[in-house]
């Protein structure tokens, strides 16, 4: 199914480097332009769809095989584009059957790098084999008076869940730290239940006792809030992946909280619905611990947070009562709404057992646009001009700096077919309708060429493209920790301000640090200030903090947008609440878990 060339222009058809073809059209040349050739072997160009590209000539570096586009004529590219959309159109059946970002149903992906099935293992190189400090050391943390763990206390869990019972140290180890390498606990135990009853009979036996519980789904937290910080017993949520219904009418699905996201999506998609949230670690996390860190993510501009979507949940508290609020209404004003309590707690109120969650329809047409642009001021006039003329299909607006693709480049290996620009953006469009997206896309893509807000670009509308492009914002948080020790700062602030954060960041640490980053969700206001350095030191965290919260203070920002407070920002939480609220969260702490027995450490500073 090629593409007619427009007046003028050839078609070179796909990348023809023996059997590996890309499907036509591969690119489009200008009159007169040759298309050179490159030395490469067998394989598939991974570069995304068409390029639009002022006036420059690059080198998409896709190993294993290597292809070249040329100088080229935005407006000409857009008027062919707009071309095929009418001539797709007017074919029957004509309808493009989108994917939304993330894999393809059956692939696996290993985002964050990680294995499935929740260990922790790198998808390429290690970031670095040293070991990693205990939380407690580096910290000066004091273990709380928990009872330790004896051997009547294993006898009693062996006897509940025969064989689910980790005590081998090696086996313990990946649950032990997170995947950053960044904090590391000492547990001894491991439990993992498959239902809502072992859960409560293992807290109602742990409060009793008075051991510390450490709830762990996915282990893909970046603030240290799913890793033990001395011996608390390790609740891991691995086994408690059952999917207990879904409603096709309604799009609600119920589930246990053990269930991977990726595979929840999966599952969706086969019923022609999807997951409301997407997340770089979708092939990991579960959706139990994504509701209990309220995680953002890829989607959240478009289908909105989990505390709208999460309609029901049901969760075990420290002392083993099951409460069960797992309703499936979209409207239920009886009481309290206990339910968000629990959402965003980081496991530090009760252990969440199950979900109900709101599940849109999976869209018929999705394209995605990858974007340079030459200054900051562009990426936010580029944002409103795009929410401006693509209204309701707009489903995510992405944003990363030159540093971010460099670092991607650099150490995953992938190649970007738009480079040269200090900023790139992602913009992506759902919809039910390929002719009427295509269409706004295309007079987005053209009002912010000619008018300069873009300088260059590539739009991608199948599958495999919109997945390569998506790559390379996702991997960015992987491609970090290849670059050496991670300082990870997930602020909320006023749109205008997001990158001013960087600059200053990067203009206070100098060459202390080795690279400062700045990426995001910019849609939602949210962005990812990253700063590595070849390890770890003390010296530059106190270079770093408080000077990042505070500037989030002045500027009226959150210091927690979508990660959480876990263990590494919790001593900070007053930049961004008042001492009031600080302490009626201790309150309601207290009221539901009176000993501390859940994830203590966490959330809630020692002491206010
Ligand atoms: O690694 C980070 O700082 C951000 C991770 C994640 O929230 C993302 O948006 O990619
Ligand atoms: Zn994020």
């Amino acid at each position: 199914m090629g593409v007619p060339p427009g007046p003028g222009q050839r078609l070179v058809g796909g990348c023809q480097t023996g059997r590996g073809l890309l499907p036509a059209p591969h690119k489009l040349l200008p009159p007169g332009e040759e298309e050179e050739e490159e030395e490469g072997e067998e394989g598939a160009c991974r570069r995304a769809g068409p390029l639009l590209s002022r006036a420059r000539m690059g080198v998409c570096s896709a190993a294993p095989h290597r292809c070249v586009w040329s100088r080229w004529d935005p407006l000409r590219w857009l008027r062919s584009f707009q071309r095929r959309t009418l001539a797709r159109s007017s074919a029957p059946g004509a309808l493009q059957q989108g994917k939304p970002p993330g894999v393809p149903a059956g692939a696996v992906s290993r985002p964050w790098g990680l294995r499935p099935g929740g260990r922790r293992g790198l998808r390429t190189a290690p970031p670095g084999s040293q070991e990693v400090m205990l939380t407690s050391e580096r910290y000066g943390v004091r273990r709380l008076p928990f009872s330790p763990l004896s051997d009547s206390d294993l006898a009693f869990f062996e006897g509940l869940m025969p064989g689910r019972v980790i005590t081998n140290p090696e086996e313990l180890e990946p649950f032990n730290v997170d995947w950053l390498r960044s904090v590391r606990g000492c547990s001894k135990l491991m439990l993992k239940p498959q239902t809502t009853a072992e859960v409560s009979q293992v807290l109602r036996y742990c409060y009793e006792r008075n051991l510390a519980v450490n709830p762990q789904g996915g282990n893909t937290g970046l603030v240290g809030g799913s890793i033990p910080v001395f011996d608390e017993i390790i609740l891991s949520t691995v086994l408690m992946n059952r999917i207990i219904s879904f409603d096709k009418v309604s799009g609600i699905l119920v589930c246990q909280a053990g269930c991977v996201l990726e595979k929840l999506n999966e599952y969706l998609e086969e019923q022609g619905f999807i997951m409301p949230l997407d997340l770089g670690a979708k092939g990991s996390c579960h959706i139990g611990g994504n509701v209990a860190t309220n995680a953002g993510g890829l989607r959240l501009l478009r289908y909105g947070s989990l505390r709208g979507t999460v309609l029901g949940l049901e969760v075990v508290l420290a002392d083993g009562s099951a409460l069960d609020c797992l309703a499936s209404l979209r409207k239920d004003n009886t009481g309290y709404d206990l339910k968000q309590l629990f959402i965003g707690s980081e496991g530090t109120l009760g252990v969440i057992t199950a979900v109900s969650i709101l599940c849109p329809q999976k869209p018929k047409s999705v394209n995605l646009a990858f974007l340079g642009c030459q200054s900051f001021a562009k990426v936010l006039e580029t944002f409103t001009t795009c929410r401006a003329m693509l209204g309701e299909i707009l489903s995510a607006y992405e944003f990363m700096d030159e540093k971010c693709m460099e670092l991607v480049e650099k150490h995953l290996k992938l190649s970007s077919p738009v480079a040269g620009s200090p900023f790139y953006v992602l913009i992506e469009t759902s919809g039910s309708s390929s002719t009427h997206d295509e269409e706004k896309l295309n007079n987005f893509l053209e009002r912010a060429m000619t008018s300069g807000l873009v300088t260059d670009g590539t739009v991608a509308t199948d599958d495999k493209k919109i997945k390569t492009l998506w790559s390379l914002r996702e991997r960015i948080t992987e491609a970090l920790t290849h670059d050496g020790y991670v300082y990870k700062y997930d602020i909320s602030l006023p749109v205008g301000k997001l990158y001013d954060l960087v600059s200053d960041t990067r203009a206070r640490l100098g060459r202390s640090a080795k690279n400062v980053v700045g990426y995001g969700h910019l849609g939602d206001g949210n962005l990812h200030l990253n700063i590595t350095a070849d390890s770890y030191s003390h010296s530059l965290l106190d270079a770093i903090e408080p000077f990042v919260y505070e500037w989030t203070a002045r500027h009226n920002g959150s210091i927690s947008a979508e990660h959480g407070l876990g263990f590494k920002k919790k001593q900070f939480i007053q930049y961004s609440k008042p001492s009031e609220a600080v302490l009626l969260m201790q309150r309601f702490k207290a009221m539901l878990d009176p000993k501390g027995i859940l994830n203590p450490y966490k959330m809630l500073p020692s002491s206010s």
